[in-house]
Formats: C-alpha cells, structure tokens, sequence
C-alpha cells in the first residue's frame, strides 16, 4: 500500500520546504535514473525541457548527464525570459557547463534515450499547437522515453489526457505518487514509476492509497472448523438468458472460500443444477435461506421480479454487493434509494462499471471518467455505501471521503464475466467474516492480480476468461494465506 497524493497538497509541500534546493535533487535523481536505463559507456541522449519548474529538473539532469560523459542534447520549448527563477538557474548552469539549447527539432539525433520535462503538475489546460506537435515528435521516437515527474499532458490528478501525452517508458515522479499515474490513462502513459522523495522527511497524511498488495487477509482457518464456519453466501440474479452471470458469481463465491453458496434465480426455466460445481444450491430467487452476505445483480434484468428481489435484499441486514442491473434499478427509483439509505452506512457495495455510475449519478460517462476519484467519492456519498468504481486504475471510496486506486490487473480483464466473476469473490470474502471494505478491497486488488497471474501464465491478456480468473485467484489467495500465516 503507498500513498498517493492530490496536485493541491504537493504544491502545500513544495511552499513548506521551499528553501531547500529540490530542483538540484530532482534533477540529480532523473539523471542517475537515466544512467542505469542506459548500457555502460557513452550515450547519446534527449532531453525535452519546457516553460515551467519541470523543464528546471531537465537542464538540471543534462547537465549531470553531460558531466558523466553523455552527448546531451536539450530541446526547449519556451523562453529564458519567462522562466521561473529555479528553472531560470538551471538553464543558466546548463548554459555554463558548456551545454546548449536547441529551440527547433533537431533533424537527426540517433538517441538511445529521451527524457521528457516538458509539463509536470503545473499542466493548465490541453496541450495544442507547438506543444501538441512536440509531443507527437516525442512519441515517434519510439525509444526508451524517461518522464520527469509526470508525462507531459497527462492531468496529475485524474489520468486524463489533457489533449495529447507523452507516451513514457519509465516515469521518476516527485515526493509524493500521483493518482493520476494509476487510473484512467495514466497505466498506458507513465510506463514504470520510480518515486524520488527528493531528500524530504515523511510526508504528510496521504489524500489517498495505491492497493499494491494484498494489505489485509481473512483470518486463518482453524482447524477445527467447518463448513458454516466458512460463511454461507447468496447470489441473486439470472433472469432468463442471463443465468450465467449469477452462476459465475457464485461459482467465484464457491472457489474464493465461502463454505456454502446459493444462487437464487430469477429465470423460472433455470437448470436446477450447475453441472460442472455440482456443489452450488440454486434456489428461486425468493427461496434463499438467510446467508452471511448476499450479491444482487448479475444478470438480473429489469423486470418488476427483479426488482422486488432487490427491494427484498435491501431489507436484509447481511452485507450486500450490488453489481449490475441492480444499480441501474437502484438509480431509476427513488423507494430503493431510500430503503438503501435507511441501512448502516458502509453495510452496502456497490460496483458499477462507468456507464452505470454515471447513471447512478445523472451525468454522462465522459464526465464521470474526468474525475475518477471525484466520482467515485461521489457515489459513495450520494449512496452512503462503499463504492468501486471499474476501469482501469479501479478506484474504491467510502461515505466518509477515504479512496483507493487498484494497481493490479490488465486489458484481459475485458471480457464478459469479469464483473461478475469480481462479485463473488467480494461476497466470497465478506461471506468469511471480513469486513466489507477490506473485503472490497482486497477483492479489487486480488481479481486483478490473478488475471495478472493468468497473464503471466500465457492465459491472457486476449482470450482470458473469468473462468480462468477466478481459478487464478484461488491459487494466489491461498498462497497469501499460506505466506501470511506461515510459522
Ligand atoms: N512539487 C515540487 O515540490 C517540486 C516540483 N518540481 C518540478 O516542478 C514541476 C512543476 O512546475 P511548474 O509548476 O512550473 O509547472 P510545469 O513545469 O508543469 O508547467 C508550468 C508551465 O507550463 C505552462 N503551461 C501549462 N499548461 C500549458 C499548456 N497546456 N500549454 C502551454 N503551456 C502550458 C504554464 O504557463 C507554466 O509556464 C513538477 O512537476 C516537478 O517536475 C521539482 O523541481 C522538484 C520539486
Ligand atoms: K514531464
């Protein structure tokens, strides 16, 4: 788990620690990243140094790269004169060590590397014009592509494109992770991220947390235990057509550890047998007997049967998942609002993938995906529930303003299932008595992580399947339990 931080709090810190030369660090710790992205000996190298504070970092580590022997040739996208002072520093020391600075293309180069300090954080407004056609230029390249802090047009904040991005290889951002590297388009732009603490003491509380690892397990089994130890889950959903949605829950349900798990059916033709897990019980949908965590939605429908299962399910006091056609009948009715409103705040998740949040919240998807952790902070309080936000870069939020962003999982992920497959493996663990956010949690990074493992295994990421998913996700929560509770 690593802390992210928010534009508005890095620039509180910057101000605090304003005396301390952390453009001379910056640009030391770009350049020794640069030394070991690069083979022994002398290399030809690129920098790309823009108007603001980020293209001071860049003369900087030219001139350290110079120093240590490299053929630097430096590119600059503004003017001496309107330079920030720190930034107007370094440009002069690059200028004194005998570098100099190109303020066109330069028509040949033959560069083993190129390094981007064009925009950091103090990014405005979308990139157009000159700036957009350097970025393009940059991306043509197609070499091992080094982003000081952040790469150039991508909103620190959010992961949106502001315009066009430097696609990087390699991203060295500054004191703190920007959640804008996490979520969104920030996976695809920033490559590897290396985080340089520019010599500061521990920063401050985190605006938010990066799920990097699996923080919190169930508890260890005992022994001496039994099925109704291992909490029984329910599943509701598949109305005609759709019974393969609620039986990949339940089926993720089963394998994730739930010691029973019932699937009650909305299709009134539903085989009363799921032949390849024999072991499922499926029911009616209003035939569930009382469980330690209920799942609604996955292939449920919208019909008025759906609807009063779902008006059922909020009556129950057990932990609840609410995926899918849940949340679009939750958003369309205000009597389901309600009666979501009445339960214990945080006893509710609910997990719409972004077309669903946006109806969940009234707007459209373009403008729910231009803050993900907005909206995702968003629907938490609009619904005082726990929300998990999908996409790439999942961010979960709470009623209480605390976020997450989901570093785990791959384009494989896009598939039909995947959604449900993550359901039940939220109600698996919530089933086994963990607490609905740490299951929430751990499920976001845990789905992801055995699709990355599937991948890994040469499953994915095209043609992985939520099948293979959630098998991939056995094996590893049973090896994280093994790890955890070894000794
Ligand atoms: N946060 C910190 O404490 C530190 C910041 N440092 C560096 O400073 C950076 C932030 O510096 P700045 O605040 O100067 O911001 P940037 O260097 O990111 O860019 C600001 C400049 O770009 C211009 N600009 C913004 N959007 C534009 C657009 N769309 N088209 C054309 N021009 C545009 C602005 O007018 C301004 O001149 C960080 O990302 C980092 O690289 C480091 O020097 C170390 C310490
Ligand atoms: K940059």
């Amino acid at each position: 788990m690593q802390a992210l931080y928010l534009t508005s709090s890095l620039r509180k810190l910057e101000q605090q620690y304003a005396s301390e030369p952390l453009m001379e660090r910056a640009g030391h710790a770009v350049a020794t990243l640069a030394r070991t992205l690069l083979a022994e000996g002398h290399n030809r190298i690129l920098v790309v140094a823009g108007p603001g504070n980020n293209g001071g970092d860049a003369f900087v580590a030219a001139r350290y790269l110079k120093a240590w022997w490299h053929e630097v040739t430096v590119v600059f996208a503004g003017q001496r004169a309107s330079l920030p002072p720190d930034a107007a520093h370094a440009y002069d020391g690059w200028l004194e060590c005998g570098g100099e600075v190109l303020n066109t293309w330069p028509e040949t180069g033959a560069w083993q590397l190129a390094i981007d300090g064009l925009f950091g954080i103090g990014l405005q407004r979308p990139l157009t014009g000159e700036m957009a056609d350097l970025v393009a230029r940059i991306n043509a390249l197609s070499l091992p592509m080094l982003a000081i802090d952040i790469p150039s047009g991508l909103a620190a904040d959010t992961g949106v494109i502001l315009g066009t991005a430097v696609r990087a290889t390699h991203t060295i951002t500054f004191l703190g992770r920007k959640p804008g590297l996490y979520t969104l388009d920030g996976p695809d732009h920033a490559g590897k991220v290396h985080v340089d603490l520019l010599g500061l003491p521990p920063l401050p509380e985190a605006d938010g947390t990066l799920l990097d690892a699996p923080f919190t397990l169930p508890a260890r089994r005992r022994l001496n235990s039994h099925k109704g130890s291992n909490g029984s889950a329910g599943v509701i959903g598949g109305a005609a057509s759709m019974t393969g949605a609620a039986l990949l829950t339940a089926r993720a349900a089963l394998l994730l550890g739930a010691g029973r798990v019932y699937a009650g059916l909305l299709d009134p033709a539903a085989p009363a047998l799921d032949a390849d897990y024999p072991e499922l019980m499926l029911r009616d949908a209003d035939q569930l007997p009382t469980v330690h965590a209920l799942a609604v939605g996955p292939g449920m429908g919208r019909s008025p049967q759906a609807y009063a299962a779902l008006q059922q399910a909020l009556a129950n006091p057990a932990p609840l998942v609410l995926d899918a056609d849940a949340l679009n009948l939750l958003a369309a009715d205000a009597d389901l609002q309600h009666r979501l409103a009445e339960r214990a705040s945080g006893s509710v998740v609910i997990t719409p993938h972004p077309g669903e949040a946006a109806t969940l919240l009234a707007t459209d998807t373009a403008s729910l995906q231009a803050d993900r952790i907005a909206s995702a902070l968003a629907l938490a309080e609009r619904y005082q529930a726990i929300a998990l936000l999908k996409g790439c870069g999942t961010v979960v939020a709470t009623p209480d303003g605390r976020w997450w962003i989901n570093a785990s999982g791959n384009p494989g992920l896009g598939s039909a299932g995947m959604g449900d497959t993550l359901t039940g493996i939220i109600v698996a663990l919530a089933a086994q008595s963990l607490p609905l956010l740490e299951s929430t949690l751990l499920a976001a990074y845990l789905h992801g992580a055995a699709a990355d493992a599937a991948v890994a295994h040469g499953q994915g990421p095209v043609g992985l399947t939520a099948t293979e998913v959630m098998l991939s996700a056995r094996r590893l929560l049973n090896r994280w339990l093994s790890t955890a509770h070894a000794g």
